[in-house]
């Protein structure tokens, strides 16, 4: 039998901070072992971070309140230990890497967590590389952090907490701004990580397919601050209530509920390559195509944004600018913009409000944006930035909503029709009078789209809309900007999710290393090998369970799925 030694210790733990007028966290009774590896999940607001922030330590010494029962971390009680003696044992990765960022290159800021340790110069220089060489960010080592797309400034992160050797790590949110590959990468990479350093690691994500491709040792789900569950992944995912609490199931489970396989009869669920080779499974699963039929793809062809040579060189460090987009964006259109991080997607849409400068020209309805203002572009071209708290300056709904009409003069009665109007479409009507403190994201989110949509803008542009989102506010968010579509609306989304891609929107523009690398349907842009791997991309599991039960053609079955998907949702 292995030796087993707790390492974090939760007896009877309550947490109820002091602004708060009820306990976020209620009788958590927790043991986890040196060297486990743990995936927290659950909902938004369910109290996740919470627990995060009492193995850093953060809690009590920063984020004060009432505790009850005990927290033991690493033999340490956290309410006699201060931060800076816990920072030795708990390395974070913080959901918000903006707030972690010391240093003024990305070489110091990574080199930062080495020299705490008082290394030779020659040595952090030397292991600074090799991380950078191993996370692909060695072209980076001399920007400013600041600089750096989503997804690099994530990775940087990562790298930070990587080369600490803590023995505890602790992720929140890893995958949020992850490309793909990146994210399959990460995951790999911590795995490694794990391996040589003995670490525990502790893994809070809303991602639980993603962090399930690389063995986990147990799954704690949370809910409303309690521990609803703590177990094998593979008991857990017998027992199929993910999805109950707000957490999506894996895509490869879905697709063989859907087909009428029963899950209990299947000894091992974790991944594909575990399921069972099986005569029976594959004729289900071909049996259930068949049965499906399939509907047509959209076709539109009115041009509303036609982009020729489009480009831009922030600076001359840059390694490869977005450089000659030409393509048409046409009325109705659902787009979704993908590929690699820093590619140049965000850049892209920047361009496109007028935020920074083109090299090439632009087109709307015909007419050459170059002549109008951001304020005039932005009546016409609605721009939604990832992180809704960055748009949001007033205080009330109804205020945030109105201002960009009351900059624009419009009389009284004017704005008060078309904001209720908008809120109605955003489902915020009944809101109208709230602060805009007490919403949840998914909603902050819809009074930023709003907001938005009083000015009736003809395209709206949403850069990672769900990103970091639980599968509730996902489900939300989606199913709200498919109706605005529906409505006539056309829509753009840089997504990292690629069941988001294909199930929501009907063309994908690709991206890797500033150029335009595809431009097709969602389920084609899958198809090829070398452009997934060029772009950053990954296949679902659809496609893998097609593959490993011989399904006759693996894109008909993806299809297949996905429309069975809309149907459900339709109806
Ligand atoms: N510093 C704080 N002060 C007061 N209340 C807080 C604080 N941080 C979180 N809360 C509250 O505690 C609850 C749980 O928040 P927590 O961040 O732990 O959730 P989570 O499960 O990590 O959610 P998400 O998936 O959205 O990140 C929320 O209702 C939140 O409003
Ligand atoms: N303000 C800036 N100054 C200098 N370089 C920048 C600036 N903003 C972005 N960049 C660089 O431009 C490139 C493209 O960034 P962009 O944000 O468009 O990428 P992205 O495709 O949206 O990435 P992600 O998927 O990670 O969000 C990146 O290499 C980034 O480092």
């Amino acid at each position: 039998m292995v030796m087993t030694e707790p390492i974090i210790t939760f007896k009877d733990f309550s947490f109820k901070y002091d602004s708060q007028a009820f306990p976020t966290l209620k009788n958590i009774n927790l043991t986890i072992n040196k060297g486990e590896k743990i995936l927290i999940a659950g909902p938004s607001g369910s109290g996740k971070s919470t627990i995060g922030r009492c193995l850093n330590g953060l809690i009590p010494n920063i984020d004060t309140g009432d505790i009850s029962g005990k927290c033991i971390i690493n033999g340490k009680n956290i309410e006699e230990t201060n931060l800076f003696e816990l920072s030795f044992t708990t390395s974070t990765i913080l959901q918000d890497t903006d707030s972690q960022f010391i240093g003024l290159t990305v070489g110091e800021d990574i080199a930062f967590a080495l020299e705490n340790d008082c290394q030779p110069q020659n040595r952090i220089r030397q292991t600074v590389h090799r991380w950078a060489d191993e996370l692909n960010i060695s072209h980076l080592l001399k920007q400013s952090p600041q600089n750096l797309s989503g997804g690099q400034k994530q990775i940087v992160a990562l790298a930070g907490v990587l080369i600490d050797e803590s023995p505890i790590l602790l992720f929140d949110e890893p995958l949020a701004n992850l490309d793909p590959a990146s994210g399959m990468r990460t995951m790999a990479l911590i795995d490694q990580i794990q391996k040589e350093l003995n670490a525990t690691v502790i893994i809070i994500e809303h991602r639980v397919e993603e962090v399930m491709s690389q063995p986990l040792d147990r799954i704690i789900l949370i809910n409303d601050g309690e521990i609803i569950a703590d177990k094998r992944p593979n008991d857990l995912l017998h027992e199929n209530k993910l999805e109950d609490i707000g957490v999506r199931s894996p895509l490869y489970i879905k697709a063989l509920e859907k087909a009428g396989i029963n899950l209990e009869e299947i000894p091992n669920l974790t991944s594909i390559n575990e399921l069972p080779d099986s005569e029976e499974i594959s004729r289900k699963l071909q049996a259930w195509v068949n049965n499906s039929t399939l509907q047509g793809e959209k076709e539109q062809d009115v041009p509303l944004l036609e982009l020729k040579g489009v480009g831009h060189r922030y600076n001359r460090l840059q390694v490869n600018p977005l450089h000659d987009v030409t393509t048409t964006i046409n009325k109705g259109d659902f787009v979704s913009i993908v590929g690699q991080n820093g590619a140049g997607k965000t850049t892209l849409c920047r361009i496109i409000c007028g935020f920074v400068a083109n090299e090439g020209r632009i087109l709307f309805n015909g007419d050459d944006l170059v002549s109008l203002s951001i304020k005039e572009r932005s009546e016409k071209i609605g721009y939604v930035m990832q992180d809704p708290n960055q748009m949001i300056s007033q205080k009330m709904i109804f205020d945030e909503v109105a201002l960009g009409l009351r900059l624009r003069g419009y009389d009284k009665n004017e704005i008060k029709k078309r904001v209720y109007d908008a809120l109605k479409i955003c489902g915020l009507y009944p809101f109208r009078n709230w602060p805009i403190s007490a919403l949840s994201f998914g909603q902050k989110k819809r009074v930023t789209i709003a907001a938005i949509l009083v000015l009736k803008p003809e395209l709206i542009i949403l850069d990672e809309p769900t990103a970091g989102q639980d599968w509730k506010t996902y489900t939300e968010i989606m199913s709200f900007l498919k109706k605005l579509n529906q409505q006539g609306k056309t829509i753009m989304i840089i997504t990292h999710d690629m069941y988001l891609m294909m199930e929501y929107t009907n063309r994908s523009l690709a991206f890797a290393d500033g150029k335009l690398i595809a431009d097709t349907y969602p389920i084609k842009l899958l198809t090829e090998k070398s452009l997934i791997k060029k772009a950053s991309l990954k296949r679902t599991s659809l496609y893998d369970l097609a593959q490993k039960y011989h399904l006759r053609d693996a894109d008909t079955f993806v299809r297949a799925y996905i429309d069975s998907e809309r149907n459900k949702q339709n109806a």
